[in-house]
């Protein structure tokens, strides 16, 4: 994707299989809303090959739009409708694209009930709060019951009680309702809780790709051992925590307090790689992740394949 003679994505390549959660991560500016959009047809990408439930998003019909949901960031209209009205006109669009399989659009009540405006159903868009509205877009995303469904930092804005509902939803729509699913979020929890798959997007390309488990593995693949000694405190970070200490024990036994091994979390793994983004070494950053993922850990990724949903 080139903006002007500015290239904002190159060599963005990846592939989501049907009924997973995917999670694009990257710091603001990266490309994640331009990624998204190219693939909900919403923009124009200058070069490469592009497939959505087996369509080109830019040649996509009506038939093709109707099997996919789209939460944007943000958006604003519609202020004087209720949630309940306006679910209920955007649905009526759905109704001659329902299937035996998938009958569309969702029942309004129902819907309401699971985004969580029961209370607010029948009050103005406008007065809704932010995170109020925020469960009105998904809503709205979903109401014509999609097979793929994108979420463009669905959560922002919600309060935690929110936030985990929304996680239950997300959850249910995965399991209950077959839907793949594609967001990007700034919050790396909700990544690490929701994600089947975490794709990193730096310098326009995808810097890493994997289960978060895979990705601390890969990138930060560390584990941090703390412990104390006479009084003393250490901290070390072996290659292979478990035996390190074993033979801690070994040769102290007794003389070991305070023992703590962290593994190295999400956030260690997304903090080193957008640091190398930051000081330029993103190419190397996805060079030493390709290299690696070639020799170390395709057999995981293909064994929590085969394992995962
Ligand atoms: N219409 C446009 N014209 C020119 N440049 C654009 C346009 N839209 C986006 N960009 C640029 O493309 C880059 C990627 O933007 P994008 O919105 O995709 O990032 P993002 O990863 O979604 O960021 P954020 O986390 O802040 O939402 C940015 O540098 C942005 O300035």
């Amino acid at each position: 994707m080139r903006y002007g003679t500015k290239d904002v994505l190159r060599g963005v390549e990846f592939e989501i299989r049907p009924n997973e959660i995917v999670c694009l991560l990257g710091p603001n500016g990266a490309g994640k809303t331009t990624t998204i959009e190219i693939l909900e047809g919403f923009r124009t990408r200058s070069a490469g090959e592009v497939e959505v439930l087996g369509v080109d998003p830019a040649t996509g019909d009506e038939d093709w739009r109707a099997r996919t949901g789209v939460v944007l960031q943000s958006w604003r209209d519609h202020a004087r409708w209720t949630p309940r009205i306006l679910l209920r006109h955007l649905g009526q669009y759905y109704t001659p694209y329902s299937t035996p399989e998938r009958t569309r659009p969702y029942d309004v009540d129902e819907l309401i009930k699971m985004v969580g405006l029961g209370e607010q159903a029948d009050q103005k868009v406008l007065t809704l709060s932010g995170g109020q509205r925020r469960r009105l877009d998904v809503a709205i995303g979903i109401i014509g019951r999609p097979e793929l469904l994108f979420l463009d930092e669905p959560t922002a804005g919600f309060d935690p009680h929110a936030r985990r509902e929304f996680h239950e939803l997300v959850q249910r729509l995965s399991e209950l309702e077959e839907t793949t699913i594609l967001l990007t979020t700034h919050d790396l929890d909700e990544a690490e809780k929701l994600a089947d798959r975490i794709l990193i997007l730096a310098a326009g390309r995808i810097v890493a790709d994997g289960t978060a488990d895979e990705l601390a593995r890969q990138i930060a693949g560390k584990g941090q051992v703390r412990w104390s000694r006479g009084g003393e405190q250490f901290v070390d970070a072996p290659a292979d925590a478990t035996r390190f200490v074993r033979e801690l024990f070994a040769e102290y036994g007794e003389e070991i307090a305070d023992l703590e091994v962290r593994r190295a979390s999400l956030e260690d793994t997304y903090i080193t790689l957008v640091q190398q983004h930051e000081g330029g070494n993103a190419e190397e950053a996805a060079d030493t992740i390709e290299a690696r993922s070639s020799t170390e850990t395709h057999s995981n990724t293909d064994e929590a394949r085969e394992g995962g949903r």
